[in-house]
């Protein structure tokens, strides 16, 4: 073991059966509680209703806690390759703060994905929270950074907020640009209906103990 974050790298041993039944299983409890995320801020309920809705939450968080598991979620796979980092804070499929749903990747590299953001996600009045699209722009960049075969840390992420990201419908994309030594660069943006938003240039560098480990590290596939 060369670095202690590799203990959070585990073979569960799940079979593909299983981590379908999972996905089945928990997902839409993640997409319930999203929506409760965004019914907090928007209800206009009297207080008796809002009592009466936590004592059903307060039930529901009675069964949950039944059986659950402490710290993070990690990074898990299985014999088959199969990849899950279902708690990450950018696209976890359990994570209902999570807002990017799935990416999708181009033949020449460029990696996309398309959301829209609700208003739980607002910084200025009405738009996108500028923290919220570093969020996004990390995730999109260093998948482009792995995608292409240079998984790495976020050394550097440098933003240029060129004019105000609204909430909706929104494109984020990235594509290496290139490559030197343990060092990726990844430029991206953000874009809306009427053009970029929000541009990015990312170094992602690679630690030592994660080159030595190339091979391995080349073995695992993409999240789900
Ligand atoms: C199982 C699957 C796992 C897959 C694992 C995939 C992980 C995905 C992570 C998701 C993205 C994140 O959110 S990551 C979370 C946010 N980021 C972090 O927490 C990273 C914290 N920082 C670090 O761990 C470290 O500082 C590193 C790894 C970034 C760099 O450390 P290092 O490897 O010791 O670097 P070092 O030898 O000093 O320098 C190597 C080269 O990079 C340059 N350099 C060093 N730091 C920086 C920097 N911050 N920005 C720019 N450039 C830098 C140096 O000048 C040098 O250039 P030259 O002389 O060679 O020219």
């Amino acid at each position: 073991m060369t670095d202690s974050i590799l203990e959070l790298y585990v073979n569960d041993g799940l079979s593909d059966e299983e981590i379908d039944q999972q996905r089945a299983t928990y997902g839409p409890l993640t997409g319930d509680v999203r929506e409760l995320i965004q019914l907090a801020l928007q209800t206009r309920v009297d207080a008796d209703d809002v009592a009466r809705a936590r004592e059903h939450l307060a039930a529901a968080r009675e069964i949950l806690e039944r059986d659950r598991e402490d710290g993070p979620y990690g990074t898990r796979f299985n014999d088959s390759g199969r990849f899950r980092n279902w708690g990450n804070a950018a696209i976890g499929l359990r994570n209902a703060i999570a807002p990017i749903g799935g990416i999708h990747e181009d033949d020449d590299g460029r990696v996309w994905t398309d959301i829209h953001l609700g208003p739980v996600y607002e910084g200025p009045a009405g738009h996108v929270h500028g923290g919220v699209s570093a969020l996004l722009l990390d995730q999109i960049l260093g998948d482009a950074a792995r995608i292409s075969g240079y998984p790495g840390m976020t050394g550097t992420l440098a933003i240029r907020y060129r004019k105000r990201t609204p909430l909706g419908a929104l494109r984020v994309e990235a594509k290496l640009d290139r490559v030197e030594g343990r060092k990726a660069f990844v430029v991206g943006h953000i874009a809306d209906s009427e053009g970029i938003c929000v541009e990015a240039e990312g170094i992602f560098i690679a630690p030592v103990w994660m080159v030595q480990q190339r091979d391995s590290f080349a073995e695992i596939p993409r999240p789900e």
